[in-house]
């Protein structure tokens, strides 16, 4: 079973913090939501991951091992980034056969398969693709190599809704098949959410929330009633957002909620409105 561990991991570009302190863990084949704002250090946690760079301190274990370095761990590792995958001289069949070789669960009939799906031909140059085509070769290399630990970074940059339909849908079917950890960073949460085991949020270097998908549904509700009745039922959960219209409460809480009130009307929200109001800043305060 797959166990990553980051332990107070720091890492700093020129002085400036992108990952602060960060501890987190994530253990065994599921699939994972990786969440947070513009800058938040999420591709820098994933860069640490496939063993880009080294940290600036604290600690980052893959089974027990360190990534950087770490020519044998690489090869269970899969890091799809939103561009600049492949060299722009190689053929799609170089890339495919470099990933075949290099990759030892590589599947080559299911990568076959993605190819004919994306409209790819292995003929083409890499120079000569689209944003979208060099996607889609992007997800075919991720899909098809089996890795125990892949990552994709945003790898639908180009890719219409249709296609990025076609790459959730694929994912997980080879997923269904082969487990593995799959560690997702998106932004497009609402599209990808129903994948989602498990969600990491991190928030200005941190980690500010991991939960399993099933929890965060179930620990969060959207409240709205007369302003009075809200408050006397709100006052002892951590509500994480709250407006007022007309006499009318209407507050988002993320918390259990045991019992309902007759008079108020309890709703859910997708996981890309949680996350907004999850990871925005504390500037809300009644009536705004
Ligand atoms: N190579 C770099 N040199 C200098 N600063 C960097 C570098 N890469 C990232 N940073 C900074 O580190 C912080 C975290 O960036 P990172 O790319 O990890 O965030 P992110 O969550 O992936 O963001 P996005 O959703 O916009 O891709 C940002 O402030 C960014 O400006």
């Amino acid at each position: 079973m797959t166990v990553i561990k980051a332990d107070q991991l720091t890492k700093s570009y020129k002085g400036e913090q992108a990952l602060d302190a960060l501890t987190v863990q994530f253990e065994g084949d599921k699939i994972i939501g990786l969440l947070g704002k513009n800058g938040a250090g999420k591709t820098t946690l994933m860069r640490l991951l496939a063993g880009h760079f080294k940290q600036t301190s604290g600690n980052i274990t893959i089974n027990d091992q360190e990534p950087f370095n770490n020519y044998f761990l690489t090869r269970d590792i899969c890091f799809i980034q939103e561009n600049n995958n492949f060299f722009e001289k190689f053929k799609v069949n170089e890339v495919i056969q470099l990933a075949s070789q290099f990759y030892p669960n590589w599947d080559e009939e299911e990568a076959n398969q993605l190819l004919k799906t994306f409209q790819l031909n292995r003929k083409q140059k890499i120079n000569a693709l689209s944003k979208g085509m060099l996607s889609a070769l992007g997800i075919i290399v991720g899909i098809a190599s089996h890795a125990p630990i892949t990552i994709f970074d945003e790898p639908y940059i180009g890719l219409d809704a249709s296609y990025r339909s076609v790459f959730y849908d694929k994912l997980l079917e080879s997923y269904q098949s082969n487990k593995r950890m799959i560690i997702l960073s998106t932004h497009l949460i609402d599209e990808v959410s129903r994948l989602f085991e498990e969600v990491a949020i991190l928030h200005e270097g941190k980690l500010h929330l991991h939960e399993i998908s099933e929890q965060l549904k179930d620990n969060h509700w959207l409240l709205r009633g007369k302003k009075e009745t809200i408050d006397q039922e709100t006052n002892h959960l951590n509500v994480i957002h709250s407006s007022e219209f007309l006499g009318k409460k209407t507050v988002v809480v993320y918390d259990t909620i045991n019992e309902q009130h007759e008079t108020i009307e309890y709703d859910k929200l997708s996981l890309q409105q949680l996350f907004v109001y999850l990871t925005k800043e504390e500037v809300a305060q009644d009536g705004q």
